[in-house]
């Protein structure tokens, strides 16, 4: 039993982000048979980050390579014209930044109403204060470890107190089914802590598919995460 009462079992999801895209159908595969929960797909625009990845004609032929769900992590300046595209490309959970949209209920209902499950991101500079009228409305909070945008940076420290204040607002507002993803950073070197102040969803990119095996590099990090959480 992990001392902070998380109610969840720990999930893995993999980000893409750093896979060969080259292969991405095989790299997908492999982390689904290498023991992954979920995938996680970053979508990027160019514009609310400084990058551009994929959209909904790469997201969709993935099916036919994983039947594991699929989040999408949209980092773009308009994600309320994603939801449909994003419902049709066969995502189940559909993750928007707070800092995207000023009308976070109706994009909530506009997710929902497409059959998809709700996520909230926060970038590390954004409080968790905007949270505070929707948490009874969503299923997850993204906390951002990185600032959005790329793979491979450092774990901001300052992470593990927002954790550890979320875990509270949970509590206090009575939601303790939304579940607490982390993204960005994440080894086998943070994982623990992470999980033990509250994180009860991992996302790493680099931390999987930098090694030579996907399914060593997802043991290792359920391992360091510490017993499963119940
Ligand atoms: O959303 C993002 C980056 O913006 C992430 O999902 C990264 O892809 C995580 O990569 P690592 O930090 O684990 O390499
Ligand atoms: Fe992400």
């Amino acid at each position: 039993m992990s001392s902070n009462h998380n109610p969840h079992f720990l999930s893995i999801a993999p980000s893409v982000l750093s896979a060969d895209f080259s292969r991405l159908g095989e790299e997908v595969r492999d982390v689904t048979e290498g023991g992954a929960d979920l995938l996680h797909l970053d979508v990027m625009d160019g514009h609310f980050v400084p990058n551009l990845t994929f959209g909904p004609p790469v997201i969709a032929p993935l099916r036919k390579w994983s039947n594991l769900p699929m989040e999408a992590h949209l980092m773009v300046s308009n994600p309320s014209s994603l939801v449909e595209p994003m419902a049709k490309a066969g995502v189940n959970r559909l993750i928007v930044h707070a800092e995207t949209d000023p009308h976070l209920h109706r994009l909530i209902e506009s997710i929902r109403g497409k059959g998809m499950s709700v996520g909230i991101a926060l970038n590390p500079s954004t409080p968790l204060m905007v949270l505070e009228e929707v948490l009874g409305l969503i299923d997850l909070v993204l906390i951002m470890t990185v600032n959005p945008g790329f793979g491979g940076q450092s774990f901001i420290e300052g992470s593990i107190s927002k954790i550890r204040r979320l875990m509270s607002m949970k509590e206090r507002l009575g939601c303790a089914n939304v579940r607490i993803e982390v993204d960005g950073g994440i080894s086998t070197k943070n994982v623990g802590q992470v999980v033990s102040v509250g994180a009860d969803t991992i996302v790493a990119g680099t931390a999987i598919f930098s090694g030579a095996s996907r399914r060593e590099a997802i043991s290792a990090l359920r391992s360091a995460a510490g017993v499963m959480l119940v």
